[in-house]
């Protein structure tokens, strides 16, 4: 189980000081797939940074596996953050490597030798249907086989969670769908619990069994979810949550 608990998170900018995360406190259920919705701006993706505190709360505990991370000495979250891997709306793949280096990369920096890095890479990309593309750079490849490989090293160490800032956003529609399938496929037959920050209505509909909404840097709203595309039977709510329930063809359950 992930929960953050009363987590708040302030810029400084030349106008002051702006207050991007405001006392959210949110659980994610272990194995689910949970999905993070709101307007642009409204600290989704901080929210989501703070999970492996790549971004540290100034307030509030972020609970993972039973540890609050913000607390934990640097070692101790370093090995803590391997099991928690993450993907990004633009891959951040390096460009100078090939496919398997770039998968390779958070085993190198782990320390792991050789052989096992070649076998796990091997299985990373078998995983993510591109064990062809090894010995390709990441400028040869399409949006989606990118995302790919950023799932592939995602995996590396075999996380238990997989923070996802935007997955599908630089994708096509086609590209969208053998995405989602990729991490509906981690969840299910790995366990994986996946976390995914998303202003697309579809992305919720299509995998997620949970939502929070957040807005102005505050949590409005959280639901479970049940997928029923095509259906309009959608409770009545606040305006926000209608209207993202409404979109995306869904109910409360
Ligand atoms: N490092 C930073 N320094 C200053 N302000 C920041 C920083 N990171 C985020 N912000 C501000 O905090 C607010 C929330 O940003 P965040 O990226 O979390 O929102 P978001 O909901 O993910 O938005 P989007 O959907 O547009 O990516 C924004 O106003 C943003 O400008």
């Amino acid at each position: 189980m992930i929960s953050l608990q009363e987590v708040s998170k302030s810029y400084k900018s030349g106008e002051g000081i702006f207050e991007a995360v405001q006392s959210v406190s949110l659980t994610v259920r272990e194995g689910t797939i949970h999905g993070i919705i709101g307007p642009s701006g409204a600290g989704k993706s901080t929210l989501l940074r703070m999970m492996n505190v790549l971004e540290l709360p100034d307030q509030g505990k972020v609970m993972v596996g039973g540890k609050d991370l913000t607390t934990l000495p640097e070692k101790e979250l370093r090995l803590a953050r391997r099991s928690i891997g993450m993907i990004f709306q633009q891959f951040h793949l390096l460009n100078n490597r090939t496919v398997s280096g770039n998968v390779s990369v958070p085993l190198e920096l782990a320390g792991i030798g050789k052989k096992q890095r070649k076998e796990r890479v091997q299985e990373c990309l078998k995983f993510v249907g591109l064990p062809d593309k090894a010995r390709q750079y990441p400028a040869m490849l399409s949006g989606g086989q990118k995302q790919r490989v950023a799932i592939a090293r995602a995996l590396a160490h075999r996380p238990s969670l997989l923070l996802c800032d935007e997955p599908t956003s630089s994708l096509d529609p086609g590209t969208t769908a053998e995405i989602l399938d990729v991490l509906r496929h981690i969840n299910k037959t790995l366990g994986v619990t996946i976390v995914i920050v998303t202003h697309e209505m579809d992305v919720v509909k299509e995998v997620c069994h949970a939502v929070s909404v957040v807005e102005q840097g505050r949590l409005t709203d959280g639901f479970e979810l049940e997928v029923r595309p095509g259906k309009s039977d959608i409770t009545q709510r606040p305006s926000y949550r209608e209207q993202l329930l409404g979109k995306a063809g869904m109910r409360d359950v």
